[in-house]
């Protein structure tokens, strides 16, 4: 992302905000209430079309981003709205993210050739091999709707990953759960360091600095900071930002 600058009505959401995140990288975006962060989720989405500035991905501009092109770009996205379908079983919603992976196309599974049999055993193991990863293997069968939020959750983050993606961006993943389960989503982002590369934004500081290797900091939608855990909890200008903010930081209160 470079030079990305909104504005809505009046309102700049973001100024001029350059950031970049590397392969198998965990990227934190950080900031006060009503800094930027989710103006800048949707801009990664494609949700919201910046004024000015550029995407780039693999070292190709992306003119006019919609959201429904990411999975093919091998991006995947997990929203604060979970979006399951509470109709569906818990294994077919995260079937529901393999879809870059299955090789046969509509009309071959119009006629329901061998290969596309063949497709789905694979994608149906491989969904089930993440739901195990995630400690929920046992309520595959189950629909959502009848499942605690932290459970819902990791079925949403489970969805996201079964395609293996390049890049994961993840909206408020902390949001809505309670510290025990924020150590434990936690601990889940920790193990997908170097597999993929990984755009965390989120409020809550303890996740960041217990996750990410590199931390932007935004505050009226500038970046204010940037740097590894370590520089941005001593940074001067990130303190002042979250003056008067509910700051969690470390387990051990620091
Ligand atoms: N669709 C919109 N129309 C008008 N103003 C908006 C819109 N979306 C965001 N804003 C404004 O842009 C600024 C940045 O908002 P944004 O939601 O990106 O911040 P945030 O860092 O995600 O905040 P929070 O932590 O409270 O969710 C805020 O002043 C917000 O009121």
């Amino acid at each position: 992302m470079s030079g990305v600058s909104v504005t809505f009505g009046g309102l700049v959401a973001l100024s001029d905000v350059s950031l970049s995140v590397a392969p198998g990288q965990v990227l934190g975006v950080i900031g006060p209430n009503g800094a930027g962060k989710t103006t800048l989720f949707n801009v990664a989405c494609g949700f919201v079309r910046p004024d000015t500035g550029t995407l780039t991905w693999r070292g190709e501009e992306l003119r006019k981003l919609r959201p429904h092109q990411l999975a093919r770009l091998g991006i995947a996205r997990s929203l604060q709205e979970l979006g399951l379908f509470d109709r569906m079983t818990v294994l077919n919603n995260v079937l529901v993210g393999a879809d870059r992976h299955a090789t046969t196309g509509f009309w071959p599974s119009l006629f329901g050739l061998p290969k596309r049999a063949r497709d789905e055993r694979a994608l149906t193991e491989r969904a089930m091999a993440v739901l195990e990863e995630f400690g929920i293997a046992e309520v595959a069968g189950r629909y959502p709707g009848s499942l605690p939020y932290p459970v819902r959750k990791r079925i949403a983050l489970a969805r996201a990953l079964v395609s293996e993606p390049d890049l994961l961006l993840l909206d408020e993943p902390a949001g809505g759960l309670s510290s025990a389960e924020i150590d434990e989503i936690g601990d889940l982002m920790r193990s997908l360091t170097g597999r993929m590369s990984v755009m965390l934004v989120e409020h809550h500081m303890d996740l960041v600095m217990n996750v990410c290797d590199h931390i932007v900091v935004l505050d009226f939608g500038k970046v204010i900071a940037r740097g590894a855990p370590d520089e941005i909890r001593a940074d001067p200008a990130v303190q002042a930002a979250y003056l008067g903010e509910d700051v969690v930081t470390g387990a051990d209160g620091r």
